[in-house]
């Protein structure tokens, strides 16, 4: 059970407990018995708890795809005051104003963390996004620069599902259905509508997030690498049920179309002792990911590299891919063994998390961030080429580093904070100056 220690502001369950599955239909009480048996909604449901189903996909979406989720909980959410509307500070969303998205490569030095104080949620500083959040479609691109826990604020988001991706600091989100510890080289996904809150056991933290407005996360169709590989269903954790037993005052933020809203609570909306469902919040560990490349000739595809994708529709065409490029041998014959020369119909954000990126030799830093969007021009950097083109070929592991890609079939626009934030570098184009003719020579 949960309860929370005024001295630190964090909550107090030791260390969370986690469900392993992806998309799993757990079961998992806080207080024995908080479960109905063989029905979800009796007539009054145990321990003098409120039944609420929290519905993440249309009531009729195929089985293979529906999400959601039964919780008991103290008060039904239901009970709180109006909604007004309050400052959404750096928070925006798509389509992002911007009368001239530019087709040029940027890159920006790392975020830095504010010298104020800010919890998550007013640290949210939006890079960028496509789509329009009004018809769920695209994605929203943000950096979190946290200074201080959350403690009387809570948080949902009504338009996308979060994937976090922490850079710096450990996070402990607590959620409507449980806890969840993450740092660097974790990710943790909170759905649509699941309220939160994100406390900071090291004092600040520095992330990215991908905010998904399309289809949920799911794994990634495997073809011929077969029924194992890259990602594996088990290694997804949901947290076990843990609540806050709190009747004070607190206040719920909810992010609806782009926009920041505010009502009052009575007490914690973090108040489910039992759930059942598949609709939940899920961590996951990057370093299980098993990692395929060639073992004969040629850099495959990124694809390979893909954790998560929401699929858009078309075939084969992400409205948002989560690719990671992780520790792993390179030992391709004959290889150019850095990513290639390239131009991509789809948009490519990316972020590290640490150690250097085998594409760049310089420049590209943990905490910062580069967009190549659709069609742009892009790939190894001048000193890495002349290096991978005539270093001799023997196996070699890359480690210690640990890139990432949201990648999405739209293309990206910048915001106008971000296309003017002191940290954009200006002469990332001149990392491919001096790249020598050799043709004819
Ligand atoms: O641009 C990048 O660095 C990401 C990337 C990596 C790779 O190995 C192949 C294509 C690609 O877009
Ligand atoms: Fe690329």
């Amino acid at each position: 059970m949960t309860s929370l220690d005024t001295s630190t502001g964090l909550s107090t369950a030791t260390r969370p407990e986690y469900l392993a599955g992806f998309g799993n239909q757990h079961v998992t009480e806080a207080v024995p018995g908080a479960l109905p048996e063989g029905r979800n909604s009796p007539q009054r449901a145990p321990l003098g708890l409120y039944a609420e189903q929290i519905s993440g996909t249309a009531f009729t979406a195929p089985r293979h795809d529906n999400r959601r989720t039964w919780v008991y909980r103290i008060r039904p959410s239901a009970k709180h005051g109006r909604y007004r509307r309050v400052d959404a500070g750096a928070l925006l969303a798509s389509p992002i104003g911007n009368p001239f998205p530019e087709p040029n490569r940027l890159r920006w030095d790392p975020f830095e963390l504010p010298a104020a104080s800010r919890t998550f949620v007013e640290s949210l500083f939006t890079i960028g996004g496509t789509g329009d959040v009004r018809s769920h479609e695209g994605v929203a691109i943000h950096m979190y620069l946290a200074t201080r826990s959350m403690d009387r604020e809570y948080f949902v988001n009504s338009d996308g599902e979060m994937l976090m991706v922490p850079q710096q600091g450990r996070l402990r989100v607590a959620t409507e259905l449980g806890l969840l510890d993450a740092g660097p080289g974790e990710i943790v996904v909170v759905p649509r509508g699941i309220r939160f809150k994100v406390e900071l056991p090291d004092g600040a933290a520095r992330g990215y997030i991908l905010e998904n407005y399309g289809r949920l996360f799911t794994l990634p169709e495997l073809g011929p690498i077969g029924a194992n590989g890259l990602a594996n269903h088990r290694d997804f954790l949901s947290p076990v049920a843990a609540f806050e037993d709190r009747d004070e005052d607190v206040v719920l933020y909810q992010k609806y179309l782009g926009n920041l809203w505010a009502a009052d609570y009575d007490h914690s909306p973090l108040d489910v002792v039992g759930w059942h469902g598949n609709y939940a919040p899920y961590k996951y560990d990057l370093a299980d990911f098993m990692a395929i490349g060639t073992i004969s000739f040629d850099h495959p595809d990124p694809s390979i590299f893909t954790v998560l994708t929401s699929p858009s529709g078309r075939p084969g065409t992400a409205n948002a891919d989560f690719v990671i490029f992780p520790p792993r041998w390179l030992v391709g014959e004959d290889t150019f063994r850095p990513p290639w020369f390239h131009r991509n119909v789809m948009s490519e954000f990316m972020g590290l998390v640490r150690g250097v990126y085998d594409a760049k030799a310089e420049g590209f830093v943990p905490g910062g961030a580069s967009l190549h969007t659709c069609f742009t021009s892009h790939g190894p950097d001048r000193e890495t080429y002349d290096v991978a083109s005539t270093i001799e070929l023997k196996p070699r592991k890359i480690d210690d580093t640990l890139a990432f890609m949201f990648e999405t079939r739209l293309p990206i626009i910048v915001s106008e904070q971000a296309m003017t934030a002191p940290n954009l570098q200006d002469s990332y184009d001149e990392v491919w100056n001096g790249i020598e003719r050799h043709f004819g020579r």
